[in-house]
């Protein structure tokens, strides 16, 4: 199995084929579907002899959907598949250092939800009324009645909506629509991204749908290029645009974000996560963190409950704004947060000497390229880099090892099951 969740096969004629939703060690007859002067893609025409843990798909969806790529795998067997996506990853890396960690990689974290673990969805809708997910490599749209990693309360919120006439007259002017669910209170929030600036008719039926006890609380509505419209609320119930979660770190934390915003989709997992940058990060009451890519300050609160100082850089004004609020609501004075990119505001942090003992750094998938040389000027001792892009966060540990850090420790955590994204927390300290 190969990143992206293909199982990887090579002809007799050297040619190499990847295989959708192949298991290693099976006898397949494939069926190629596109061909490249290098590779083949093909899907599975005929199973000759099945992987002992290959598992009947519980989601009617699968397959067409282009969603989840695991589902015909046990759970135990895609977190192995995962690790030795990862392991496959270091073992071909050019620097000797990462090979070597190939052998020993300790297995993936388990979600202890594999279904029903998402608190947020989002749903393309089509010119004929389709609601629901993109067909595999097609812009055309699956009707989805339920969605088997959604939370129940989206399931259910959604099975509602799809019978209100309300919420389908907006949704026909809409091109995809998200459904939250705010774990302060289990309402739902309804965010409409419309094709075209919305009418007084569509504001007036965003109204009526939080009034309607329709399955959704807040409803806002969206436009590219205009200031959005709302949040419309119910009368009793939560209202603006954030969304607020508990960290089960001590003392609790209350964390909120804005409904366009990043925010961790798994929400037990992402406890667990929080807990192993923690772990890894080991701060002091002495120590200066440096949190980049901070978001709404997901990792900068909890680690700021133990250190000296926490200074946030993000270059999303919303979440910039929220990582703030979360500080002042916390009690906590002692983080600094700066809306910037994060190589310009890490230039200018080193340009005024400023020196971290634990750096942390959650890039987005394209991980962190060029940036190893700054890191390493602004680190004091450890960096705990969040990845979730094993070939991305392969190739920067490679950049990071050349600039004198070493690799401590690299766990792999499952923040998606049933999809093919993998999740990886690794610890470099300074020589
Ligand atoms: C994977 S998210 C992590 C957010 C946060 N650590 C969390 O756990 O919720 C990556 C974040 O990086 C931000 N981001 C992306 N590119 C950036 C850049 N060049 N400079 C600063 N922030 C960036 C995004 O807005 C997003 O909030």
């Amino acid at each position: 199995m190969v990143n992206g969740g293909w199982g990887l096969a090579v002809r007799a004629d050297g040619k190499t084929t990847l295989i959708r939703h192949g298991l290693p060690g099976e006898t397949i007859t494939v069926a190629v579907e596109r061909e490249r002067p290098q590779l083949d893609f093909a899907g599975i025409a005929a199973l000759i002899t099945a992987h002992p843990e290959r598992i009947e798909p519980p989601c009617p969806y699968y397959g067409s959907c282009g969603g989840c790529d695991l589902q015909h795998a046990s759970y135990p067997l895609q977190c192995a598949i995962k690790r030795e996506i990862l392991a496959d990853l270091l073992a071909r890396s050019p620097v000797a250092e990462l090979r070597c960690r190939a052998a020993d990689l300790p297995p993936v974290m388990e979600a202890p939800q594999p279904f029903g673990y998402r608190q947020r969805i989002r749903l393309q809708v089509d010119r004929n009324g389709a609601i629901g997910f993109h067909r595999r490599q097609s812009h055309r749209v699956i009707d989805v009645h339920r969605c088997l990693l959604a939370r129940d309360r989206i399931n259910q919120g959604l099975l509602e909506l799809r019978a209100n006439e309300t919420f389908l007259r907006l949704a026909a002017a809409a091109e995809t629509i998200e459904l939250l669910v705010d774990p302060a209170d289990d309402s739902r929030f309804a965010s409409f991204h419309l094709r075209r600036p919305p009418r007084s008719s569509e504001r007036s039926l965003a109204e009526r749908l939080c009034h309607q006890h329709s399955g959704v609380q807040r409803v806002l509505l969206r436009c590219r290029g205009l200031p959005d419209r709302g949040p419309y609320a119910a009368a009793a119930g939560p209202t603006g645009r954030q969304l607020t979660m508990t960290v089960p770190t001590v003392p609790p934390l209350q964390l909120g974000w804005d409904v366009s915003g990043f925010s961790q989709v798994n929400e037990a997992q992402n406890h667990a996560l929080i807990a192993l940058v923690q772990s890894l990060a080991r701060v002091s009451g002495v120590d200066r963190v440096l949190d980049l890519y901070c978001g709404m300050g997901n990792f900068s609160l909890p680690l700021a409950t133990t250190a000296a100082e926490v200074v946030g850089l993000e270059s999303q004004a919303t979440a910039i704004r929220c990582a703030r609020q979360n500080a002042e609501r916390n009690g906590l004075h002692h983080l600094h947060f700066r809306h910037c990119d994060v190589a310009a505001g890490g230039a200018e942090l080193a340009r005024q000497q400023r020196r971290f003992d634990v750096v942390v750094c959650d890039p987005p998938r394209q991980g962190m390229p060029g940036l190893a040389p700054l890191l390493a000027d602004l680190c004091r001792h450890r960096l705990v880099y969040v990845s979730c892009d094993p070939a991305t966060l392969c190739r920067d540990l490679g950049d990071l090892l050349a600039e004198g850090f070493a690799l401590q420790a690299i766990r792999p955590i499952d923040m998606f099951p049933q999809t093919h994204h993998l999740e990886t927390v690794a610890l470099l300290e300074k020589h």
